[in-house]
């Protein structure tokens, strides 16, 4: 946090309203403000080089949140939701074979009739497309790095970061200091573990009598597979093989238009061995009997990752400080027994938009919105989450193959009863205390990728086109050099050049001494090293703006 009196030379610009991040959250949020108040002045900060460029989603999107931003939205010809989910399988996978769940057995909520198969990156350009054309300011390549606070301790801005700060943090040739955006109120919209929303949950204790915040890791490719592959509106869920009982995860299979199909894993991060790796993974189940023909004669187009937000219910944080509030999974809004928090982001957005517009309207500015954190639980973002509270808690306690079908009668008692007979469940611990040292697991020997179905990080990182300038101070902070030795390698075996999706972790022999390497330029903005490092020893921070992966159709 920095004392806005202490940074008199930054250039500042005000308005009403600034949000940071350009997902759906911030740009549901930025409309709603618009539709409200067509006067209020909103801009939007997005680090991505472009907007979408950063997202990464499945995505199959329930409609309930662009349905009330934008009701008219089918008569729009540009708009990004082509294809209607046609057929939902569910399928446990064994390693030679897969048996497939009768839908019946499914409950409701995890019905995908009436979704929509999309590229959540290209929604996030039709809606920032919609949100310029009522006037709101959107500014790609602009990474929100400050919160800025007033004497009161409230927030008034937030300051972008400052770009051509050379390796050694001084201002090299290119230095230009960023600015300070000033707001009434700031929407935190930055998703999953935001750096920003991290340092604000931390100041003003948000987080206080909540469980942690769980996550997963997601890894994504999206494929050009054969016609004769392609069942467009497909929609397949799987979860089982590779993983043991007692790591929780599954993969979602989606196939959207034009021949395309997503293809991705959800590996939960409360994992206990080290020696663990999500990507190789992934890798794996591409190669299971059910799921491989679907690639066979296809072509890999690109690849990502992202972290998840799963904490649920019980895990949101207050959603308001003074001076602003948390959108989307900022907040962790996601349902994670139906794999979705869009819908929610879009809710939430504009929840806290309306509230903003209305203390506008008042006179106030820079106070605590308490009304958005008072009506989330009784809303449809509350209701949507409330419903699957103990999935994951169940899941984490008694392993997969109980988990799931325990954690399935629940939401069926949820549903017909609006009762679980476990009340509200715990989480128990955070996801990097669960990582247990090395010596307690065995190595874990992945087969090499064949290049055509299954490949290396290396080659896949290629695919999200990220890139940042190396000469600029490293965005992945090592808080304690000599505890990333002690512990991370000598006790856990190094985990973080597994867990971490795009090969960004090394340690490296000098001399018989162990370095480690953050190959920095590799990261995709996933998040996961801030989440799992075992001492929470790694913190992410933005890079410079515009900087990071770029990803297409994803
Ligand atoms: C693998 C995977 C599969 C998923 N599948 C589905 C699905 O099928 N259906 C579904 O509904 N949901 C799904 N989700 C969840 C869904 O993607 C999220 O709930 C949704 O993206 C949240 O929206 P958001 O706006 O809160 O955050 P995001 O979509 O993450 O957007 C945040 C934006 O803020 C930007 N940003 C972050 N920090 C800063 C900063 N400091 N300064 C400037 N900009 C910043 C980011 O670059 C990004 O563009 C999935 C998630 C994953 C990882
Ligand atoms: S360095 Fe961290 S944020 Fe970047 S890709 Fe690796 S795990 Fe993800």
């Amino acid at each position: 946090m920095t004392d806005v009196n202490e940074l008199p030379e930054r250039e500042s610009m005000e308005f009403d309203v600034v949000i940071v991040g350009a997902g759906p959250a911030g740009l549901s949020a930025a409309i709603r403000l618009k539709q409200v108040n067509p006067e209020l002045t909103v801009v939007v900060l997005e680090k991505g080089g472009e907007v979408g460029a950063h997202i990464l989603s499945g995505a199959v999107v329930d409609p309930i949140g662009i349905d009330k931003l934008i009701p008219d939205w089918r008569d729009d010809p540009d708009h990004p939701f082509k294809t209607p989910v046609k057929a939902d399988h569910f399928l446990v996978l064994g390693p030679a074979g897969s048996i497939r769940l009768p839908n019946f057995m499914m409950p409701p909520l995890m019905n995908n009739h009436g979704n929509f198969i999309v590229s959540l990156s290209n929604v996030t350009k039709w809606l920032a497309a919609r949100a310029e054309e009522l006037g709101v300011e959107v500014y790609p390549g602009f990474a929100a790095d400050e919160v800025l606070t007033n004497d009161e301790g409230a927030v008034i801005g937030v300051a972008t970061g400052d770009m051509g700060v050379e390796r050694n943090g001084e201002p090299g040739p290119n230095y230009a200091r960023g600015m300070a955006l000033l707001g009434k109120y700031v929407l935190i919209g930055e998703g999953v573990r935001g750096s920003l929303a991290k340092r604000l949950i931390s100041k003003y204790k948000l987080d206080e009598d909540r469980e942690p915040q769980k996550y997963g890791i997601g890894l994504k490719e999206l494929w050009q597979v054969k016609p004769e592959h392609h069942k467009p509106g497909l929609v397949q869920h799987s979860f089982g093989w590779p993983l043991d009982t007692k790591t929780g995860g599954g993969s979602f299979l989606y196939h959207l238009e034009d021949n395309q199909v997503a293809v991705g894993f959800v590996l939960h991060l409360n994992y206990k061995n080290p020696w663990l790796s999500p990507f190789e993974e992934f890798q794996r189940f591409k190669t299971h009997p059910s799921i491989a023909p679907v690639f066979e004669g296809g072509k890999r187009l690109g690849y990502g990752a992202r972290a998840i937000s799963e904490g649920g219910w019980q895990s949101v944080p207050k959603l308001t400080f003074p001076g602003g509030a948390l959108i989307g999974c900022s907040a962790g809004f996601v349902n994670v027994a139906r794999i979705k928090g869009s819908h929610n982001a879009v809710l939430s957005g504009m929840m806290a938009a309306e509230h903003a517009a209305e203390a506008i309207a008042a006179g106030r500015a820079q106070d605590t919105l308490d009304g958005y954190d008072e009506a989330w639980r009784t809303s449809e973002i509350g209701k949507d989450l409330k419903k699957v509270r103990n999935v994951k808690p169940l899941w984490s306690k008694l392993g997969t193959i109980l988990g799931v079908t325990v954690g399935g009668l629940d939401m069926w008692l949820n549903t017909l009863f609006g009762m679980s007979p476990f009340g509200t469940m715990g989480h128990g611990k955070p996801d990097y205390a669960a990582l247990e040292p090395a010596a307690k697991h065995k190595k874990i020997e992945y087969p090499k990728p064949d290049g055509v179905l299954t490949f290396d990080k290396l080659s896949s990182v290629f695919l999200s086109n990220t890139n940042h300038e190396e000469d600029q101070p490293i965005h992945l902070q090592l808080k304690d050099p000599e505890l990333q030795k002690i512990s991370e390698l000598d006790v856990y075996g190094g985990p973080s050049n597994r867990y971490c999706p795009a090969g960004v972790y090394e340690w490296v022999e000098t001399d018989g001494v162990p370095t480690f390497v953050i190959n920095a330029q590799n990261c995709v903005h996933c998040k996961t090293c801030d989440i799992k490092d075992p001492n929470q020893n790694i913190n992410w921070v933005p890079p410079q703006g515009g900087e990071g992966p770029v990803y297409t159709n994803m």
